[in-house]
């Protein structure tokens, strides 16, 4: 067995961080339990892991007062197992690890439910060039607009060099040991990290970027859902015809 078909297999363990409220999407209920098509965006997400990555044991991580999960038809799916998240997205990817048992070097995928583009395609490529490097790594997608830094009045200070700048997408690939590690750090040391690189980063480490299509949106705001829905129809109709 190579060491990319090892990965795609029983080792490898996916979080799935949704405990989140989704308050900039609005709604009557979380953004994970909105409908994307005719299923819950949490359902669509889910689907799309466990078919790209059938061996892999899934922990998705819930708000402590989530009254959905139960309808959802992931509920009913043995590859995955609910634990309780924490009060921010930190939080709630170390308590999927504390849930699991996983050891080591044993690679763990993190995935935002809030993304239901992902293709498996982009799973694997991350997982087949990151899985066996320390520092672990991520998708990312290249900025192609020229960006400004500004100051508090909405001056321009600095125009950036693009060439450097990427966007960190998920999923983002780490060793349990290091990602334990780097989470901890991090809620020790009152690090605010908005992704699992940037808590690796803060331990000294350097993740590596591997490229992703841009179109695997994170739905955030209202109308997200809609072009959520959108690029998936574009992906069935480039799947059918072959592109
Ligand atoms: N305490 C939290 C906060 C966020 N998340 C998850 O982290 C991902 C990215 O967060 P974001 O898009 O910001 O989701 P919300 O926190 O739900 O949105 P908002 O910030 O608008 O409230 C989502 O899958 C979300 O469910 C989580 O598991 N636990
Ligand atoms: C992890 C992430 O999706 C990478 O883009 C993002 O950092 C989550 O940030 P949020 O502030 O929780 O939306």
């Amino acid at each position: 067995m190579s060491a990319l078909d090892r990965r795609f297999s029983a080792d490898l363990t996916v979080i799935v961080p949704a405990a989140g409220v989704g308050a900039r999407a609005g709604g009557d209920r979380p953004k994970q339990y909105q409908l994307l098509g005719n299923d819950y965006l949490l359902d669509v997400t889910l689907d799309r892991l466990s078919l790209a990555l059938p061996s892999a044991s899934v922990y998705v991580a819930l708000h402590p007062g989530d009254q959905w999960w139960q309808s959802s038809r992931s509920a009913l799916n043995p590859q995955i197992q609910a634990c309780t998240g924490g009060s921010t997205r930190a939080e709630s990817v170390r308590a999927g690890l504390s849930a699991m048992s996983a050891r080591g070097d044993d690679p763990v995928l993190v995935h935002d439910v809030a993304r239901p583009c992902v293709t498996a395609i982009d799973i694997h490529r991350l997982i087949g060039e990151v899985a066996d490097v320390q520092a672990g790594g991520l998708l990312a997608a290249p900025i192609t607009d020229t960006v400004k830094e500004v100051d508090d009045a909405g001056r321009v200070v600095a125009t950036r060099d693009r060439q450097y700048l990427w966007r960190a997408l998920t999923p983002q690939l780490f060793p349990y040991g290091v990602l334990c590690r780097a989470l901890d750090q991090a809620r020790d040391r009152a690090i605010d990290v908005t992704d699992e690189a940037s808590a690796v980063e803060a331990l000294g480490l350097s993740p590596r970027v591997i490229r992703g299509r841009a179109d695997n949106i994170k739905v955030t705001h209202e109308g997200d859902l809609a072009f959520a829905a959108w690029i998936l129809q574009q992906h069935d109709q480039q799947l059918e015809s072959g592109a």
